[in-house]
């Protein structure tokens, strides 16, 4: 290795060191990193390419505050998140956004560009992805018919490839923790990329147990995760499995229809596929594109992924193997979970959707959780310390 890329490679690997150790010092690391590798953007530079953050150049408002379009005088497209000052969603996930995806690179998740801080302001700055997150053509537009089979079984493929990265093939160990719809951006060509690391967990090799607090989307957390805190790769799996299921029938699984006879999606799915009728789930404008073998692969996958007990769901690394392959025998789904059960309970009948999709973290924290596939967590403590009441954007920052 030359001392160049050895010095490149030395300081991609700095943060894993600050973020399991002290606290502070990864923000003044990662400008450090930003600065050598010409990922630190003037603020100049972004009121330029945004002109001055011009509400018309406006791509929409997240958890941390707005995002704007852009163009750099080299001509590339840029995405602009800015952290609001009033955001409760705060600096910390930021920080850990913007840690993360510095050393996240794979065509199936989003990719940064660079960071900025300029007084109390802190922006982060992405490739622009032209085509929209994933909710807004599935559940939104008039552009759904745009989505055929083919296009949502290769979102269903580069997800799970995207995943997978994050899972077993990045530095480390990632887990996203909220993996949806709306957290899917698609590009001119279609390809999915997964966005969003603002609540993503990472799981340094030498460290199996990591003390953490419940957050992600209700209609798409795992039952084990909200019930009990029992976070690991499979919580992430599940969220899959109800994107599969979604963007297979067109339905949000968090505004579920219950004239159907069914608790959700899962539900309905699941009651379907064991009456031998799971076809039925299907988006009615696949009709004329659908391959049905693979729909039917993908349904069972999808049950697969949201089963109750988190052991029996696949791994994203046999997701994609079946994915791979021409459809063959699966074996048979067990019982789904019932995802964000415990606001559910506590709120509104089971069946109902609280929060129509969300991201919500819950004042359920601090847990024993694994970035293996077996769960061997249980409870450490519980100090509850937030809500998301007086949150719009129902996030709030994490605390390790
Ligand atoms: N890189 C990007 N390219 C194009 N549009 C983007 C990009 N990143 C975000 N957007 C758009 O900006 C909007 C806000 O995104 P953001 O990720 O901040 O929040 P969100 O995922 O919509 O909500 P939440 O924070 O509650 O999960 C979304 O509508 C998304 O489509």
């Amino acid at each position: 290795m030359t001392g160049k890329s050895k010095s490149f490679m030395q300081n991609l690997m700095k943060p894993f060191k600050f973020y399991s150790s002290k606290e502070g010092q990864g923000e003044e690391d990662l400008e450090k990193i930003a600065a050598q590798e010409q990922k630190l953007f003037a603020f100049e530079t972004l009121v330029a390419a945004t002109k001055d953050f011009n509400p018309s150049n406006k791509l929409g408002e997240g958890g941390f505050g707005p995002v704007f379009k852009g163009k750099l005088s080299d001509g590339r497209e840029i995405a602009v998140k800015k952290l609001s000052q009033s955001s409760n969603q705060g600096r910390k996930e930021f920080m850990n956004e913007a840690k993360l995806l510095a050393r996240v690179q794979h065509r199936n998740v989003v990719n940064l560009f660079g960071y900025c801080v300029h007084g109390e302001e802190k922006l982060l700055v992405y490739e622009y992805v032209a085509n929209e997150s994933l909710d807004k053509l599935l559940f939104r537009s008039q552009r759904r018919e745009e989505l055929d089979w083919k296009r949502r079984y290769d979102i269903i493929c580069g997800v799970a490839r995207g995943l997978l990265y994050l899972h077993e093939d990045s530095h480390n160990c990632i887990i996203h923790r909220d993996i949806k719809a709306s957290n899917v951006l698609l590009d001119d060509k279609w390809v999915p990329k997964i966005a969003d690391f603002g609540m993503a967990r990472l799981f340094p090799e030498d460290q199996t147990h990591v003390n953490t607090r419940v957050a992600g989307t209700n209609g798409y957390m795992a039952p084990e995760y909200v019930m009990h805190g029992h976070l690991s790769v499979k919580a992430d799996v599940f969220s899959f499995g109800v994107l599969v299921l979604e963007l297979i029938s067109g339905q949000r699984n968090s505004t579920f229809n219950l004239s159907l006879d069914a608790q959700n999606l899962l539900d309905w799915s699941y009651k379907l596929y064991k009456k031998g009728r799971s076809l039925e789930i299907m988006d009615p404008t696949l009709a004329s594109s659908a391959v049905i073998e693979q729909v039917a692969m993908c349904i069972q996958m999808g049950l697969l992924c949201t089963q109750g007990d988190p052991h029996l769901r696949p791994t994203m690394h046999r997701v994609v193997v079946i994915l791979s392959k021409k459809p063959s025998n699966l074996e048979e789904p067990s019982r789904p979970g019932v995802p964000g059960s415990r606001y559910r309970r506590s709120r509104r009948p089971a069946g109902l959707s609280s929060t129509g999709g969300t991201s919500v973290e819950s004042d359920f924290n601090s847990f024993d959780t694994s970035c293996n596939n077996t769960n061997s967590a249980s409870a450490t403590s519980s100090t509850s310390s937030r809500n998301t009441r007086n949150d719009p954007h129902g996030k709030r920052p994490m605390h390790s």
